[in-house]
C-alpha cells in the first residue's frame, strides 16, 4: 500500500493510466482464456473465423495495453526513485548539522543506499504485479460468469488463505524489519572496514576481535532475522499455492457431487485455474520484496520526518556584506545533548567581537570547545542561548544562509571536492593554477575546466589543496581549524608568516585554531578556551605584515 502511495505522490494521473491500461490488459488476457476455454469446450467449427478475429483483437488489446501500462509504470517508478534520491539528499543538506551529527553517518548511508535500493527493487516489479493482478481479477470475473457458486468458493478460499497466512505475513514482516534494524549497525561496521583498514591490517588481534565480536554477530543477526522472515514468506507462498490446488481438486472431484456441472464448464474451470496459478504464484513470491520495500519506505519516511523537523530555512542568499566591520557573539552558549545527562558538554556563555582585518587565534586543550566555537561562529550550529550579529544585523533563521556565505572554512576533518564547485570566475583555471604554484602543488595537480587532475595526495598536500578553494572563494572571513597541524616546518612557517598576514592585508578576518604557540605573537589576539569557557584573552599590539 505504501508503495502505491509513494507512486501516487509522484504522478497520480500516470498511476491512473497505468492501472486502467493494466486492467484492460489483464481483462483481455482473461477474456482470451475464456475464449480458448469456450472454443475448446464447444468445439464449434462454423464460427471459427469470427472466433479467430475476436482472438486476434483481444491479443492486440492485451499487447498494446500491457505495453502502455508497463511503459507508464516503468517511467513513473524510475521517476519516483529519482525524486526520492534527490529529495533525501536535499533534506539531509538542509537539516541542521547538529541533528545530522546525532543521527550519524551510518543511518544516513543505510537509508540513502539500501532503503532506496529496496524501494527500487519493488518498484521495478510494480508493472508486472499490476498486470498479474488484473489478470487474476479478469479470471475471477470469468469464473463468476461460469458459476457464481464457484466464484464464491474461490473468494472464500482466498479469504481463508489470506487470514491463515496473515499471522505468517505479519511475523515475516516483523522479522525483516528487525533485519533492517541490524543493517544500521552493519553499516557502522562497514565504515570501520573501509576507513579503519590500516589499523585493522596492522593488528591481527584487533582485526580478529573486530570480525568476531562486532561484524560477525551483527551480520549473523541480520542473516538470522532475514532467513526466518524469508522462510515465513516462503511457507506462506507454498501454503497459498496448496490452497489453490485444493480449490482445483474441489472443483474437479467434490463439486460434481453437490451440483451438476457439464464437462465443458469443468474444463473451463480447470483451464482458468491452471492459468491463474502463474500470476498468483508470481504475486505471492514477490511478497518479501514488497514487504522489504514497505519497511524501507517506513525508514525513509521516518528519516525524512526527522530531517524535516530540524530543517533550516533555505533561500538564495543576498550578496555578502562588502563593508562589514564586526561579528559579535553576545552571551552565546551551546550544549551537546547526549543520552547521559551528566556527560553533556556546555560551551559558553561567550561574549566575543571579531573585527574586520584581524587575526585571532583560538587555543585550548583537547575537548575545550574550539571546534564547537568554530561551528557557532560560522553559523553551522545555532546557539542555544544568546545572539550573533554581523554589524547590526541579528543572525536569525532568515539570515543564517546569508551569514554563512561570509566564511571560508577549512575544518580539521575537511572534505576535498575534486571539482571547484560553485565558483564562476571567467579565468578560474588560470587563477587556480597560480594559487597551485603558491601552494607548491603545481607539479602534482593541474586544473582543467574547474576539475582537479587528482586528489590522491599526501594528507599535508590535500590540506594545502583546501587552501586553493578558500582563496578562490575570496570571502571576508577565514577560519582554519588546526590547518597547520600536518604541514612540514617550511610550509607551516609560510602559512603563519606569509599566508595569514596577506589575508589580513586584504582586509580579511582570520580565525585560526592552533596549538603552535611559537606563532602566537603573529596574531592580534589569542583567545584561550578551557572546558567550554573563555579562560583568557591576550591582546597583542597591531602587527605589521613582515612581508609588507
Ligand atoms: N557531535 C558531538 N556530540 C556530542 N558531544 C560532542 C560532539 N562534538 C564534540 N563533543 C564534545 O564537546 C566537547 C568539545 O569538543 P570540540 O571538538 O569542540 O573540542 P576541541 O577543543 O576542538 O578539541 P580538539 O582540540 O581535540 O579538536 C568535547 O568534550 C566533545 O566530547
Amino acid at each position: 500500500m505504501s508503495l502505491i502511495v509513494f507512486l501516487l505522490r509522484s504522478s497520480w494521473w500516470m498511476v491512473a493510466i497505468a492501472i486502467l491500461t493494466g486492467f484492460l490488459s489483464g481483462g483481455s488476457t482473461a477474456s482470451l482464456i475464456a475464449l480458448i476455454s469456450r472454443s475448446l469446450s464447444q468445439g464449434s467449427l462454423h464460427s471459427l473465423t469470427a472466433i479467430a478475429w475476436v482472438f486476434v483483437g483481444l491479443s492486440l488489446i492485451a499487447l498494446v495495453t500491457s505495453v502502455i501500462s508497463q511503459l507508464m509504470l516503468i517511467q513513473l517508478a524510475q521517476q519516483a526513485v529519482f525524486q526520492l534520491r534527490l529529495s533525501l539528499s536535499r533534506q539531509i543538506l538542509t537539516s541542521e548539522l547538529a541533528h545530522l551529527e546525532k543521527l550519524g553517518a551510518p543511518r544516513l548511508l543505510a537509508t540513502l543506499t539500501d532503503d532506496v535500493q529496496a524501494v527500487t527493487d519493488a518498484v521495478r516489479l510494480v508493472p508486472f504485479l499490476c498486470i498479474d493482478l488484473a489478470t487474476v481479477a479478469g479470471c475471477l470475473v470469468y469464473i463468476a460468469w461460469l458459476s457464481w457458486q464457484v466464484f464464491f468458493l474461490v473468494v472464500g478460499l482466498t479469504i481463508v488463505a489470506l487470514s491463515s497466512c496473515g499471522w505468517l505475513l505479519r511475523r515475516g514482516k516483523q522479522l525483516l524489519a528487525r533485519a533492517r534494524e541490524e543493517e544500521d549497525h552493519l553499516f557502522k561496521h562497514f565504515r570501520a572496514v573501509t576507513e579503519g583498514t590500516k589499523e585493522l591490517k596492522l593488528h591481527f588481534w584487533r582485526r580478529q576481535a573486530f570480525l568476531q565480536e562486532d561484524l560477525q554477530p551483527t551480520a549473523a543477526a541480520f542473516r538470522r532475522y532475514s532467513v526466518r522472515g524469508l522462510v515465513l514468506f516462503a511457507v506462506t507462498a507454498s501454503w497459498g499455492k496448496l490452497i489453490f490446488f485444493f480449490a482445483l481438486g474441489f472443483v474437479l472431484f467434490a463439486l460434481p457431487k453437490f451440483m451438476t456441472l457439464n464437462p465443458q464448464t469443468v474444463s473451463g474451470y480447470v483451464l482458468t485455474f491452471t492459468y491463474l496459478m502463474l500470476p498468483m504464484d508470481r504475486l505471492v513470491s514477490q511478497l518479501p520484496t514488497i514487504s522489504r520495500a514497505g519497511i524501507a519506505l517506513g525508514k525513509i519516511n521516518s528519516l525524512g520526518l526527522s530531517l524535516t523537523s530540524r530543517a533550516e530555512l533555505t533561500t538564495v542568499p543576498e550578496p555578502v556584506s562588502g563593508n562589514w566591520q564586526t561579528v559579535t557573539l553576545k552571551n552565546v552558549a551551546y550544549t551537546y545533548q547526549t543520552d547521559q545527562d551528566d556527560a553533556c558538554f556546555v560551551l559558553g556563555p561567550i561574549d566575543l567581537t571579531l573585527q574586520r582585518g584581524e587575526i585571532i587565534f583560538i587555543v585550548g586543550g583537547n575537548g575545550s570547545g574550539k571546534s564547537t566555537l568554530a561551528k557557532l561562529i560560522t553559523g553551522l550550529y545555532t546557539p542555544e542561548m544568546g545572539e550573533i550579529y554581523l554589524d547590526e544585523q541579528l543572525i536569525d533563521a532568515d539570515h543564517q544562509e546569508w551569514y554563512r556565505q561570509h566564511f571560508s572554512v577549512v575544518f580539521a576533518d575537511f572534505y576535498l571536492f575534486d571539482r571547484l564547485l560553485g565558483l564562476d570566475q571567467d579565468d578560474l583555471d588560470a587563477q587556480a593554477q597560480r594559487y597551485l604554484q603558491r601552494l607548491r602543488l603545481d607539479r602534482k595537480v593541474t586544473v582543467a575546466q574547474g576539475k582537479l587532475s587528482t586528489t590522491a595526495l599526501s594528507q599535508g598536500q590535500r590540506k594545502r589543496l583546501t587552501l586553493l578553494t578558500a582563496y578562490l572563494e575570496n570571502r571576508p572571513l577565514y577560519l582554519f581549524d588546526e590547518w597547520a597541524a600536518d604541514q612540514d616546518p617550511t610550509f607551516k612557517d609560510l602559512f603563519y608568516t606569509e599566508f595569514l598576514p596577506q589575508l589580513r592585508k586584504q582586509g580579511k578576518t582570520v580565525i585560526v585554531i592552533s596549538h603552535d604557540d611559537h606563532y602566537f605573537h603573529l596574531c592580534d589576539r589569542v583567545l584561550k578556551l578551557n572546558y567550554g569557557q573563555i579562560e583568557s584573552y591576550q591582546q597583542h599590539e597591531a602587527r605589521s605584515n613582515p612581508f609588507d
